[in-house]
């Protein structure tokens, strides 16, 4: 596989509710260690594409590519295992449990101990117990609230919350990372280290966002995908999206991205 092949493509996918077509021939591309922003009005269709490449969806028709390989609906749970993880609108937590444990609860894939040497509490079982928590700690660490680890995440702020959702989906070590509206109901500042983050992230990981936030999207992804009524109606970085009259229409009404009012 070449470096310049991209980890994700969609040819041609469509996806219908009903008799509503929800996606309409949806082709991108999501090139390696890059960050890709999908935007577009309400009701676009971008949370359905999410849920299309995550196998929450059946295509009607289409196919999605990863690493070159055919992506046949992936069952949720073995998504991790493809390399792919995301994170949801809404944060789906443990509340009671610690930060540390919710992060841990994303690496479930990875605890390859058994119920009975876990019993029997074998070296072997705690070896690899401690490498997950160290791993967990790191990763913790890269999302900067490694200092929360051991509190309950009921007690944490929504802005940290978010992040233990997005340690949670790291910890998988994902070629893909999907967040979904990564930047809704954080504060500026937050808003602003969240990109930071996620910048970082682009060394080992590849990105692809839905986001609302106009600024954080402008500033942060490397290319976008612009969806209306279920259609790719505009792509390229974010200078050429903001200046594309198509995008300019279907946001008519609404902030126009980038835009004074964004
Ligand atoms: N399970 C479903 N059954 C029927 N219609 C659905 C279903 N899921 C989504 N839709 C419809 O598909 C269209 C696209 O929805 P989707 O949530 O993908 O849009 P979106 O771009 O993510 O919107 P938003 O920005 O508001 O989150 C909407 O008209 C929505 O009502």
């Amino acid at each position: 596989m070449h470096d310049d092949d991209p980890l994700l493509r969609a040819e041609g996918l469509s996806v219908s509710f009903g008799g509503l077509r929800v996606l309409d021939r949806v082709s991108l591309a999501v090139p390696r260690g890059r960050v890709l922003g999908v935007i577009g009005p309400n009701g676009a269709g971008k949370t359905t594409l999410f849920n299309t490449i995550c196998g929450f969806v059946r295509p009607t028709s289409g196919t999605l590519f990863f690493d070159g390989r055919p992506l046949r609906h992936p069952r949720p749970h073995q998504l991790t295992r493809h390399g792919i993880a995301r994170t949801l609108q809404g944060l789906g937590l443990f509340p009671r449990l610690t930060v540390l444990e919710n992060v841990l609860a994303g690496a479930t894939h990875r605890a390859r101990t058994g119920v009975l040497s876990s019993l029997l509490a074998s070296p072997w079982a705690q070896r690899h117990e401690q490498r997950l928590t160290e791993q967990a700690m790191r990763v913790l660490t890269t999302v900067d609230i490694a200092a929360e680890a051991h509190r309950v995440c009921a007690s944490l702020p929504y802005g940290t919350r978010k992040r233990v959702a997005l340690a949670r989906a790291l910890i998988s070590e994902p070629r893909l990372l999907l967040l979904d509206e990564p930047a809704a109901g954080l504060s500026e500042q937050e808003t602003a280290d969240l990109a930071g983050i996620v910048r970082g992230l682009r060394q080992h990981t590849t990105v692809m966002l839905v986001e609302h936030h106009m600024d954080f999207v402008m500033n942060l992804c490397d290319e976008l995908v612009v969806l209306d009524f279920g259609e790719v109606i505009a792509r390229g970085t974010p200078e050429q999206v903001r200046a594309d009259p198509a995008v300019q229409r279907a946001y008519l009404g609404e902030a126009v991205p980038g835009g004074a009012d964004a």
